[in-house]
């Protein structure tokens, strides 16, 4: 039986759709104050080139203003840190995104831990990740492609609760934050990575997968139970010389076999890639609204 395709490209136009009215309503109320959102993007990488100019557009389309500084590849650790301050101290900027990864030379983490945590809307600040991890705490945002994959979950009718979840991949920026939602959500979840034995066998004993390994289709139609939900976060460009760019994207997960097994399954494209943006925009828009009311 083919599964049901769970549609992240209209469910995030929705999401958008739905913030632009709390957007407008927000201006209403806070005399037209505007959520604002910086993207710091240093080099030419063409993948973070794309995702920016995305970013940019649905920014717009939501009445958020956005901000962009462009370094070039050769930018120093300290210009990129001055960036970040300069935004941290602009009362009209509500969220900050330095586009990963950065060149070699520039230290990730010194850049993200210098992100002021009200605006740290990729939720990667350490304060962000250590509060979602603890019962009873919550933070102030949480990372967006996670949040993206629990928010298509949630649209489309799943019930979590009790069930077995296993998320493939633990990075700090996916599949760690993927797990620590899925359990917020009472799942019982395995973290399956590069040393994990067995781990097909593991997967394929999950109600729920979320798959975030970055390998090509590496989850095939044996990793699924039948009936199984499949949340595929892969992005992975494969040459093509009879697509438009010259590649096409396919995700971790084989979707051909997948969908023979899942009841319900995200594309690549058009799944989690929007959600990720949309959720961006989200979290934008309540940093806003925070700062707002607690300026009112
Ligand atoms: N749609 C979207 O919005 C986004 C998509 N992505 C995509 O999601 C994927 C994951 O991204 P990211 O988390 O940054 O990737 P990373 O490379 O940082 O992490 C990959 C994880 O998968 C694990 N892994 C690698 N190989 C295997 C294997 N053979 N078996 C089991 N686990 C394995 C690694 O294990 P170990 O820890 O042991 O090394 C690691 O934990 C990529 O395809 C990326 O392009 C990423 C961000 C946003
Ligand atoms: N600080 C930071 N925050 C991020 O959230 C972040 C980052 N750095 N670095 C790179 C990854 C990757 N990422 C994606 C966002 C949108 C799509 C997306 O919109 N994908 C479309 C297709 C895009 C295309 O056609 O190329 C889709 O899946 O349908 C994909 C990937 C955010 N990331
Ligand atoms: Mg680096």
């Amino acid at each position: 039986m083919a599964a049901q395709l769970i549609d992240g490209k209209a469910i995030a136009e929705q999401i958008r759709q739905e913030m632009k009215a709390e957007v407008a309503e927000l201006k209403e109320k806070f005399g037209g104050k505007a959520p604002g959102l910086a993207v710091v993007l240093v080099g030419q990488r063409k993948d973070s080139q794309t995702y920016v100019r995305n970013k940019k557009k649905a920014c717009e389309e939501v009445g958020i203003v956005s901000f962009g500084t462009d370094l070039d590849e050769s930018a120093t650790e300290a210009e990129v840190l001055q960036a970040v301050a300069g935004y941290n101290a602009d009362p009209s900027v509500h969220g900050i995104l330095v586009q990963l990864p950065l060149p070699p030379h520039i230290d990730e983490q010194r850049v993200l831990d210098a992100i002021s945590i009200e605006k740290d809307v990729d939720g990667f600040h350490p304060l962000n990740i250590g509060r979602l991890a603890m019962r009873g705490r919550d933070p102030l945002f949480v990372p967006c492609t996670p949040k993206g994959c629990l928010e298509l979950l949630k649209r489309s009718g799943v019930a979590l609760s009790g069930k077995k979840a296993a998320v493939v991949g633990r990075s700090n920026i996916v599949g760690m934050p993927a797990a620590l939602l899925l359990q917020r959500e009472d799942c019982t979840v395995t973290v399956i990575h590069s040393r994990t034995a067995n781990a097909q066998r593991i997967c394929a004993e999950a109600d729920i997968v979320i798959a975030a390994c970055g390998k090509a289709e590496m989850v095939g139609g044996d990793w699924i139970k039948e009936g199984a939900v499949v949340i595929d976060v892969g992005i992975n460009a494969v040459d093509d010389a009879t697509a438009k760019r010259g590649y096409r994207l396919v995700g971790d997960v084989n979707f051909a076999e997948a969908s023979e097994k899942a009841s319900q399954i995200t594309p690549v494209p058009g799944g989690v890639g929007p959600m990720t943006i949309a959720m961006l925009l989200r979290n934008c828009v309540d940093g806003a609204a925070r700062t707002f009311a607690a300026e009112a």
